[in-house]
């Protein structure tokens, strides 16, 4: 889901809710738990990352510079399992993406470099942890960039046919 927050300009500059719990939770139906950031270079792609237990929705927001954001839906029995959507996310445009859970989540930066924040819906579990690979064929996600900067992991990742999916529906939780 693709969300365009209120932005106000004046000769200062600019202000805009990155989020408010309410009207979120309204959006969303998720209650955030944790904040990210990461600050990439040009090129790096990070992704295509879920956690298989403790699953955990996305706020995606970009600070600074301009990224392509993709989702993929990762729901066996889903009627879009295995599409994808990828958008711009920019430090002009102001837009946020919702990832929900069941989806896996990546990013790659078109800009010099990119300032990304995301807030989730649960907490970081490292042996919950996938990742399907970039550039798998079957998914063919149509990247702007060709030759990513990659993490170690993320350069070693399984397929989607290797990779552990959700049922859909899924909506676990770790923290209770
Ligand atoms: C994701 C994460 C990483 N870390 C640590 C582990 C590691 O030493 C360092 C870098 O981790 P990673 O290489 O996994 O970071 P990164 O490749 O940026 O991973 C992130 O990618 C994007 C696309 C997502 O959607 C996120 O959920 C997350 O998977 O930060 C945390 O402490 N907490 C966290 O929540």
């Amino acid at each position: 889901m693709l969300i365009e927050p209120r932005v106000f300009q004046d000769e200062r500059g600019e202000f805009f809710e990155t989020f408010q719990a309410e009207r979120y939770r309204g959006i969303t139906s998720v209650d955030f738990v944790q904040d990210n950031f990461s600050h990439s270079k040009q090129s790096v792609l990070r992704g295509l990352h879920y956690q298989i237990e403790c699953p955990q929705a996305k706020l995606v927001s970009v600070l600074q510079g301009e990224i392509f954001d993709v989702a993929v839906d990762i729901r066996k029995g889903s009627p879009n399992f295995g599409k994808w959507v990828g958008v711009s996310l920019s430090s002009e445009c102001r837009k946020q993406l919702f990832v929900p859970i069941g989806f896996a989540h990546g990013f790659c930066v078109i800009s010099e470099s990119a300032d990304v924040i995301y807030k989730c819906s649960d907490v970081y579990h490292p042996p919950g942890e996938r990742t399907i690979q970039w550039n798998d064929p079957e998914l063919a996600v149509e990247w702007p960039i060709k030759t990513p900067l990659l993490s170690p992991k993320d350069a070693v990742a399984l397929s989607l046919a290797e990779a552990p999916c959700f049922n859909i529906g899924v909506k676990d939780r770790c923290l209770s």
